[in-house]
């Protein structure tokens, strides 16, 4: 099997990972988180999103968290703009980064469209358009994401075909890159790959990247399975940190420690200093209150507190 050499981690932790909060996360935390994952070594994030505060109250803080973070021309900045009133304030940024990214996030379920953005798939690409088109006038970088590329909590299955569908109309309007999202954890590793498939009709192996929440417990072998056909690229939540607030009951990603130790034991390189990514975690697990979701941080705090012990 060969498998790459190197792995580039998207930690959604900052974004995913905290829009479903319920206690209001203040932007110096997650100033702090984003800071601390850089440090740790992450080149790319997604550091808020520029959608509706009445839908995500969370995530109102984004021009706070934008302009306090630490600025690295080596670090890839992502936010999520779902329509031209989101990307016209995310553009108020541009300036600030030398790699910044917009995500538009569609889906391959028209219920989860519906819940998740307020409109059908087809609508959904009409409003992509003009951002993908202004993001490139402005030499900024476009991902397109899909969610519930597997399952999805109002309509159950989806097939393949749909995520090829919606595939071929992001990159249609711009998209460079396209990311697919187990939205709700219910993949395992062949309808995993049967998605990834899907997608690879209309984007290339380079520009494809698996977003695996862990609900059910295997967005690690799903991992596995996606670095198997070539996949490089993998969104992952630093502490397992998330979920979305359309999807009721899912959990977080995948925990960026857990997939950071599983490339460094088979000898893939991150780039990432897991040590310090471990205390990262940590720190915003106990901010939220929260037991650390990483089995990896756990095992590792663990054996840092019977090191101190003996
Ligand atoms: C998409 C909208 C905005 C459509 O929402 P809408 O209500 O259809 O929008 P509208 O154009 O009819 O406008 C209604 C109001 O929203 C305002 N508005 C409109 N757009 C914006 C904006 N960009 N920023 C701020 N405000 C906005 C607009 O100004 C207006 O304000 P009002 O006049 O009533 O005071 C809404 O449905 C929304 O914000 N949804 C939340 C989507 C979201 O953030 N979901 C979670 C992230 S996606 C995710 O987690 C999945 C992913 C990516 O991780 C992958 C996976 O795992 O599946």
């Amino acid at each position: 099997m060969n498998y790459p050499n190197f792995v580039k981690i998207i930690d959604v932790g900052a974004r995913d990972g905290l829009q479903n909060e319920k206690q209001t996360v203040p932007s110096d935390v997650k100033i702090e988180l984003i800071n601390g994952l850089i440090d740790a070594g992450v080149r790319k994030l997604e550091a808020t999103s520029f959608v509706s505060p009445k839908w995500v109250p969370q995530m109102a803080d984004n021009d706070a968290v934008l302009n306090g973070i630490v600025k690295r021309d080596d670090v890839v900045y992502s936010v999520l703009t779902p329509n031209m009133k989101g990307f016209d304030a995310a553009l108020a940024h541009r300036d600030q980064f030398a790699n910044y990214e917009v995500v538009i996030f569609g889906s391959a379920s028209e219920a989860f469209s519906q819940k998740n953005i307020n409109c059908s798939i087809a609508e959904s690409i009409e409003r992509f358009a003009p951002v993908a088109y202004a993001a490139k006038a402005h030499g900024i970088k476009v991902r397109g994401v899909i969610s519930c590329t597997i399952g999805c909590p109002y309509e159950g299955e989806i097939h393949p075909d749909k995520v090829a569908y919606v595939t071929e109309k992001l990159v249609a309007i711009g998209a460079e890159h396209i990311g697919i999202a187990d939205t709700i954890g219910v993949g395992t590793p062949i309808k995993v790959q049967k998605a990834l498939d899907a997608a690879l009709r209309y984007i290339d192996i380079d520009n494809i990247s698996g977003h695996f929440h862990d609900t059910y417990g295997q967005a690690l072998s799903n991992t596995l399975a996606a670095l198997q056909m070539g996949v490089w690229q993998f969104d992952t939540s630093v502490a397992g940190l998330g979920g979305c607030p359309y999807a009721k009951g899912a959990t977080g990603n995948i925990a960026t420690e857990d997939v950071v130790y599983l490339l460094h034991g088979m000898g893939i390189e991150t780039g990432i200093d897991l040590d310090k990514l471990v205390d990262v975690g940590q720190k915003i697990s106990a901010f939220l209150g929260r037991q650390n979701g990483s089995k990896v941080a756990t095992a590792i705090l663990n054996k840092r507190k019977a090191l101190t012990v003996s």
